[in-house]
């Protein structure tokens, strides 16, 4: 199934007709740019080009009331006076005769992406639209938003497309308070934004922009806002944040669907955001995601205004959307104590309303001084714009290798369609067999594998010491189910385990052997999906391995879908060079696992029931344990002693 880009040069047609510094870089360029570049990229001719159209009036009244769409419908006509007449009622937005049609093809398009993505026409999408709505609200423009594009395509998703769920993920660095408003008492549609909010002194400096508007009644807690109380927040902080309260919510609530306002002023370069994060975070982001929903992903543009780190941001999110494997993250480190401090505030705040959220700490006593006394921050200005020029290395050109999945398998075994069987028969050894496959990843002739062997164990140690010693590269070894692991030597560091067992291990071997203990293995899909979001990526996206090899062995009670959850999100680590590595009687596995393997998303969890207590305790304290030495597993704030 393919990726629907939705483009229409129309949406260029409309520009800022006098002088008004706040909306001076909302350009036509922004789109020009970030089409050229898919065009210029070969990532275009891979999409399938999906026309825009009009929305129509109902479609419009979704969100908005009736008496501001007959003023927006009076604009096309009206002179330069009337326009900024007009414009003078709302903030940070301009009118032009034409945006109105393009604000009904912006809508138009978030929809037909709706339509390609709900109907499996494509897997996912990307619309490249002006003007953005993620401000625009109920009877008002507002931040160059005439009608709210998102709101309106979740609230289309669910009548037109019986979508139940709809989780909305607002990377922009501008919090949408008009998607806020729309759904804060609907808990069918859970809407995440994290956004600069310098405690209240960056716009549109709204006290409900912080972390402490959870929703209102029904819809208490599906409404989760991250504040960036700093500018310069980099890859980690973007990423501790997915990692300990998107994705162990969204996994929790489910999505039918994943709509993404997706701006790129959260980028590096960008003068409204004046953050650090590099454009390759956003093919992680998206990455993260699609094993949600079971893949079913849009992302509609929103903001970004550096006509460089725009373009490929936009390249990056489509890249991914496309499956091609992720770039290595670039140098991840700690998340800054802002954030740190933020992101426990969040978890505080939503514990009551999420399970896997339920151990989360108290708010640090640093905020909840802060939070009472921001409001004098209100009145002050945000951090001046910094004048010197940022630079950033380009992205990595993703090269996608000829083969993408090599398979091993006994020769009675059909090679599962798209896989390229890797033959014992060259390599009568099959431990020089594993080895040469191994090869052949590092060298990006083969993105990943899978390879059925007599015996798991043997094999675990042998492609181990190869990939470590002959080709010096950290290899992250995932091992589910009971039993030794017999890896030797990860004290040198080159070798991270992680072991899902059922079995508390008695001996902690240190940094590099991890032991998740979980009272039912990885039978228990909450407990098991959350130890793997919030315990393993973290660990994995830290260690930033080489190479991934991931280990079934025999009997290990892993249920399909949960085992395609793990084999998808690994994908993001190692561009995606990781090899599985199953017992040969496990064949009921080989589709699912291929299928995982060639980027197919995986099935969604189902509604997930809470964790076991003793599961929480043992992750709790595995996690304590863990911190001095992983820093991204960090979700407090040191308290000063
Ligand atoms: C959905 O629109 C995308 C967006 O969130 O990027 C819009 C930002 C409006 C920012 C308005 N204040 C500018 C003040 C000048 N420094
Ligand atoms: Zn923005």
């Amino acid at each position: 199934m393919g990726t629907a880009l939705i483009y229409d040069e129309e949406m260029t047609k409309y520009k800022l007709l006098w002088v008004d510094p706040a909306c001076k870089f909302e350009v036509p360029e922004r789109l020009t740019v970030s089409h050229g570049a898919l065009v210029e990229s070969g990532l275009a001719d891979r999409c399938v080009s999906v026309p825009v159209r009009e929305a129509t009036d109902a479609e419009i009244l979704l969100v908005h009331s009736a008496e501001y769409l007959e003023a927006v419908k009076t604009t096309p006509s009206m002179s330069l006076e009337d326009l900024m007449e007009f414009t003078l009622q709302y903030g940070d937005v301009y009118f032009h005769p034409n945006i109105y049609h393009c604000a009904k093809l912006a809508i138009g398009a978030s929809l037909q992406l709706v339509d390609s993505v709900m109907t499996g026409k494509v897997r996912n999408g990307m619309a490249l639209v002006r003007p953005p709505g993620h401000h625009s609200m109920h009877s008002a423009a507002s931040g160059f938003c005439i009608f709210n594009n998102v709101a309106i395509a979740a609230r289309y998703a669910q009548q037109r497309h019986g979508a139940k769920r709809v989780l909305i993920v607002d990377w922009d660095i501008h919090h949408g308070q008009g998607v806020q408003y729309c759904f804060e008492d609907d808990p069918s549609v859970l809407y995440f934004s994290w956004h600069r909010f310098e405690h209240q002194k960056f716009w549109p400096q709204l006290k409900e922009s912080d972390f402490d508007t959870v929703g209102k009644e029904k819809g208490a807690g599906f409404n989760i806002n991250v504040p960036w109380n700093k500018v310069g927040m980099q890859n980690s902080d973007y990423l501790s944040v997915f990692f300990h309260i998107l994705l162990p919510v969204a996994y929790e609530f489910c999505p039918d669907l994943v709509l993404v306002s997706a701006g790129f002023d959260s980028a590096i370069g960008d003068p409204e955001g004046e953050m650090r994060a590099t454009p390759d975070i956003f093919a992680h982001l998206t990455h993260l995601l699609m094993n949600l929903a079971e893949g079913k992903v849009c992302a509609v543009l929103e903001g970004g205004y550096n006509l460089t780190s725009l373009p490929q941001s936009v390249c990056q999110t489509v890249h991914t959307l496309l499956g091609d494997p992720a770039p290595c993250p670039a140098n991840l480190d700690a998340p800054c104590k802002s954030a740190l401090e933020s992101l426990q505030c969040v978890r505080s705040v939503h514990r009551t309303y999420w399970s896997c959220l339920r151990h989360a700490a108290d708010l640090p006593t640093s905020c909840s001084t802060k939070h009472i006394n921001t409001a004098e921050g209100a009145d002050q200005e945000p951090t001046e714009e910094s004048s010197q020029e940022i630079f950033w290395p380009p992205p990595m050109k993703r090269v996608f290798p000829p083969t993408r999945t090599a398979v091993v398998l006994p020769d009675d075994v059909a090679c599962p369609d798209g896989c390229k069987r890797w033959s014992l028969l060259e390599h009568p050894d099959p431990q020089l067999c594993l080895s040469a496959l191994v090869d052949k990843m590092v060298k990006n002739e083969i993105c990943n594998g899978l390879v059925l062997v007599p015996d798991v164990s043997v094999a675990m140690i042998c492609l181990a010491q190869h990939a470590v010693a002959a080709l010096n590269k950290r290899l992250l070894v995932v091992c589910v189910g009971d039993g030794m692991v017999p890896i030797q030597g990860t004290e040198d560091g080159k070798t991270l385990v992680v072991h899902f067992s059922r079995k508390e291990s008695e001996e902690q071997r240190g940094k590099h052997f991890i032991t998740v203990h979980l009272t039912k293995g990885c039978g228990d899909a909450s407990g098991f999906i959350q130890a793997v979001l919030s315990l393993l990526l973290p660990l994995g996206y830290e260690y930033d391995p080489g190479l991934v090899l991931l280990v079934q062995k025999p009997d290990s009670g892993v249920c399909d879908s949960m085992w395609r959850q793990l084999t998808g999100l690994l994908q993001g680590l190692a561009q995606g060079h990781m090899l599985v590595v199953m017992q040969e009687d496990e064949r009921k596995h080989i589709g699912p696992t291929c299928s995982s393997l060639l980027g197919i998303a995986a099935p969604s969890l189902g509604q997930l029931h809470s964790l076991l207590p003793e599961d929480v305790e043992a992750l709790e304290r595995l996690r304590r344990r863990l911190t001095p030495d992983w820093k991204l597993l960090q979700t407090t704030v040191a308290e000063e002693p």
